[in-house]
């Protein structure tokens, strides 16, 4: 049984489960996955390939359902929402950084910061002023107008940083932020997101095959047999 919440983490999971049916016996991925995050505690996941790790984040997420267990964020269980509910806690709560960034080609850098406001079509001029701020935050101030293609990977990347920041969520995922970069432009992406999430106090989520990457969090965890341990 896993210990009682502490009042003062952001992240508490508790027997977490996930097992996807099959002919035969269930696929069991997550078996007993137990975390609690405060703001200000960057944690790495590693593990194998097929280990369950971005099963789990997208569970964090908000983007697929545990068959088990339970997750609260800020002390609300996301999964008692309705599906209207759910999608604005998603967008105020949580902000996702992939390997492949997924910025909108057709929008600028500054309209793909944005763009969770103008889906909502309430881009105001004080969301303009941050998105503009994020962007010189993560050092491209000069290219706001810049679509995506004018942009290099490292940029893009900083771009998608910028973008899950904006409002400022509790809880920051990244699927293998830096897996697409040379050496030396994963560093200053990893560096970004360490300023970035020390700055804002989000809860900092990362999974990642790289040992580099991982070995700079002061926290570490490994999925294993579907379930995280110390690393
Ligand atoms: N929708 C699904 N239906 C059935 N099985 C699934 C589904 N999604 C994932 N799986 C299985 O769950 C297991 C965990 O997958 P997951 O993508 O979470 O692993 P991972 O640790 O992130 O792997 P990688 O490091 O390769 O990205 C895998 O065996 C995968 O085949």
């Amino acid at each position: 049984m896993a210990p009682l919440t502490t009042a003062k983490a952001a992240v508490v999971v508790r027997d977490l489960r996930k097992e996807y049916p099959t002919p035969n016996d269930p696929l069991v991925v997550l078996r007993d996955v137990n975390l609690e995050l405060s703001r200000g505690t960057p944690l790495a996941i590693v593990g194998p390939s097929g280990s369950g790790k971005s099963t789990l984040l997208n569970i964090l997420g908000t983007l697929d359902q545990p068959t088990g267990g339970s997750f609260t964020l800020d002390g609300v269980d996301p999964f008692t929402l309705s599906p209207k509910d759910l999608a604005s806690f998603r967008s105020t709560k949580i902000g996702f950084i992939f390997q492949d960034h997924l910025l909108l080609p057709q929008l600028s850098a500054a309209e793909n910061v944005l763009v969770a406001k103008l889906a909502q079509g309430k881009a105001t001029k004080a969301d303009g002023d941050r998105a503009r701020q994020l962007l010189k935050d993560v050092g491209l101030a000069d290219r706001a107008s810049h679509l995506p293609s004018e942009l290099s990977g490292g940029e893009q990347q900083r771009v998608a940083i910028a973008r899950a920041m904006m409002n400022s969520p509790t809880l920051m995922l990244a699927d293998e932020p830096t897996g697409n970069l040379d050496p030396k432009t994963a560093q200053q992406v990893a560096d970004l997101l360490f300023d970035l999430a020390s700055k804002t106090g989000s809860v900092l989520v990362v999974v990642t095959h790289s040992m580099e990457l991982a070995g700079r969090f002061p926290k570490r965890m490994r999925m294993q047999d579907g379930e995280l341990v110390n690393a």
